[in-house]
């Protein structure tokens, strides 16, 4: 088996997150998700979530589907690094990506989610695809929706092709060759605490010299921006005039106006450029001469973080093969 399914971006004007639309149940309800590398549950609002935490998302109602059943006595919740998180009950039931059906694929229904997840109405849940260990299900903690469907899968792999601006593509069980130029590269993951990690060789900034140094992070589809050690991230904003780290801001600004250079990054012998274009996040506000970089330091996190920023430049093959290993081209 396999299947495709749209990565739309959530706010035209700046690739906040990709939503990609699932059914849940039978009848199928079809809701919007956030397809997430960088963590393990499958959340989604629902006829639980407390009424007042509800702003124009679909919600799935497990009491209109006549598959689902209640996973008694487990309950979960999680907290995202950014502060955000929900916490709720967990329903088992039929769930259907891009023509792929897991059919007792465990749904963690929401009962409360954080003013973050309240005030971001295109975005319905999360699906973690992360490794299973990081799921928060309690006493039991469940299987992600690929580690349900790999076996059913051609091939135990899901690519992501996420695009600038524009809509992309989750691929499971094939690697589409059209979709991306060259080879791809593929690199040893770290499982362990259960995020896809791997370690990049080294960066350059613009058409400047090769940087060899290994950097250990997390490829996380969920994650807007993407934040590597503050050495790295300085020597790319010391090329930009105006730029400044701002505490008010909470990382660097810069004038809108800026033509910034590109970022590349190695993966082993071969290597991925992050066009300047694509570094230029957003205006600070609605109309304001000053942006926000798409390129920020890791030091507050405790891990790097390679996010949308950099994965939409490239093509991203994730094998749960055995061992698991992540894939990266040029497209
Ligand atoms: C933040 C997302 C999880 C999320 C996604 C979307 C949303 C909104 C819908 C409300 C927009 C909130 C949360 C990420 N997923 N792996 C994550 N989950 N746990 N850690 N990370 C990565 C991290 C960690 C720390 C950080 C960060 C990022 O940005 C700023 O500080």
């Amino acid at each position: 088996e396999k299947g495709s399914a749209p990565a739309i971006p959530v706010d035209p004007r700046f690739d906040i997150a990709y939503v990609t639309p699932v059914t849940i149940g039978t009848p199928p309800q079809t809701l919007y998700l956030d397809f997430d590398t960088g963590s393990s549950d499958l959340w989604v609002f629902s006829s639980h979530t407390l009424a007042s935490q509800v702003r124009g998302q679909m919600i799935y109602s497990p009491e209109k589907s006549t598959t689902a059943k209640l996973l008694a006595g487990h309950t979960w919740s999680i907290r995202y690094g950014d502060g955000s998180g929900s916490l709720g009950n967990v329903y088992t039931d039929n769930f259907t990506v891009g023509g792929v059906t897991v059919t007792s694929q465990a749904v963690q229904t929401a009962q409360q989610v954080s003013t973050s997840f309240t005030s971001e109405s295109d975005i319905h849940g999360l699906v973690g695809l992360g490794f299973s260990t990081l799921n928060t299900v309690y006493p039991n903690g469940q299987l992600t929706f690929f580690d349900n469907a790999k076996s059913q899968l051609d091939s135990p792999v899901f690519t992501a092709d996420l695009k600038w601006k524009k809509e992309g593509t989750y691929d499971f069980g094939f690697i589409d060759e059209t979709k991306y130029t060259g080879e791809i590269t593929y690199l040893p993951v770290q499982t362990d605490p259960g995020y896809w990690t791997f370690t990049s060789s080294g960066y350059a900034v613009g058409d400047g010299s090769f940087n060899q140094v290994s950097i250990s992070g997390i490829a996380d589809t969920a994650t807007s921006l993407t934040y590597l050690p503050t050495a790295v991230v300085t020597s790319y904003w010391r090329q930009v005039e105006g730029a400044v780290n701002s505490q008010y801001y909470g990382g660097y600004v810069f004038p809108c106006s800026s033509k910034l250079p590109s970022f590349t990054f190695g993966v082993g012998s071969a290597n991925i450029t992050i066009p300047g274009s694509y570094i230029n996040y957003a205006q600070i506000t609605e109309g304001s001469p000053t942006c926000f970089g798409g390129l920020q330091s890791s030091s507050g996190l405790g891990i790097n973080i390679w996010g949308d920023v950099a994965l939409k430049a490239a093509f991203v093959v994730f094998n749960g093969g055995n061992p698991p290993t992540i894939g990266w081209a040029r497209k």
